[in-house]
């Protein structure tokens, strides 16, 4: 079977003292693929996350990115490669609008000099236009025209993770990590950002890697579903099929672990 992965996780373990929190564990992401990534409280999740993330270097292992041996690379050296993680705190300028918040990510626009904006005001104004563009796209692509305008201190909690959402979209993401993405979002607002993240993903061509406790939210988004336990992946396959295995029903997803 041919698997063209955009993360490869080889053989990684990071121990914390005498903890064992992510354990010879290896795990892929296919391109294309939303990927979940589900397991009890403590089983090394967001462990995972942050090594494959650059957040920490694992104790030994591989972290494979878009065919490339990135261990050891910090997040901003991944973002430059396409690696986009969000969610875990939400990054919106207050004081900026929704458009601007959008505009302010692209890095090394020409604006972004003095010399070059005195030295060639003409090429600055063009790549303004293409970035405002880009935004708007991105604004109309995630149906917030109605609050472009707004400052994103404003926002609802459900509008800023589709603003952060945008934000992955201004830069051609290769894979985006997306943690606990329903935490304090209402239903409805669920609905839209899940609808987006498909969206994303069918007809833009997003790879998303996805840590999340709401069941129902990665049983519709995610295929596959890799279920971790004490550091080590120990299943993985479309979520009707982990919901139908009884072992991992006892043994995982009691009460506790699906409270988000
Ligand atoms: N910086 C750290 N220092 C010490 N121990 C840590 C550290 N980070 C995580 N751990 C431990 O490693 C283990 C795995 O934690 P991790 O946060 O990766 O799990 P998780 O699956 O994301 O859990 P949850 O669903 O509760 O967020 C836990 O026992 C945790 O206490």
């Amino acid at each position: 079977m041919s698997f063209d992965a955009v993360i490869d996780v080889k053989n990684v373990s990071k121990r914390f003292g005498g903890l064992r929190a992510v354990n010879d564990c290896s795990l892929r992401v296919e391109r294309g693929s939303i990927t979940g990534l589900i397991g009890p409280n403590g089983a090394g999740k967001s462990t995972l996350f942050n090594l494959v993330a650059g957040n920490i270097v694992p104790d030994s292992g591989q972290i494979i990115f878009d065919g490339q041996d990135v261990t050891g690379l910090k997040p901003h050296q991944l973002f430059h490669r396409g690696m986009l993680r969000t969610f875990q705190i939400a990054h919106e300028f207050s004081n900026m609008t929704a458009l601007e918040n959008l505009m302010m990510v692209p890095s090394g626009q020409p604006g972004e000099s003095l010399v070059r904006t005195w030295l060639m005001p003409g090429v600055i104004k063009d790549a303004e236009r293409h970035v405002r563009q880009k935004a708007l796209d991105v604004i109309d692509f995630l149906k917030l025209g109605h609050v472009k305008h707004e400052l994103a201190g404003n926002l609802s909690g459900g509008q800023k993770k589709l603003l952060e959402l945008g934000r992955t979209m201004m830069v051609d993401a290769k894979v985006v990590l997306l943690d606990e993405v329903a935490a304090g979002v209402n239903r409805t607002l669920l609905q839209d950002l899940a609808a987006n993240i498909e969206r994303m993903n069918q007809e833009l061509g997003y790879t998303f890697f996805v840590i999340e406790h709401d069941m129902d939210l990665i049983g519709r988004l995610c295929d596959p579903v890799i279920v971790m336990a004490q550091g080590e992946k120990i299943a993985e396959g479309p979520m009707s099929e982990i919901r139908a295995n009884p072992e991992i029903i006892e043994a995982y997803f009691g009460a506790p672990v699906e409270a988000a």
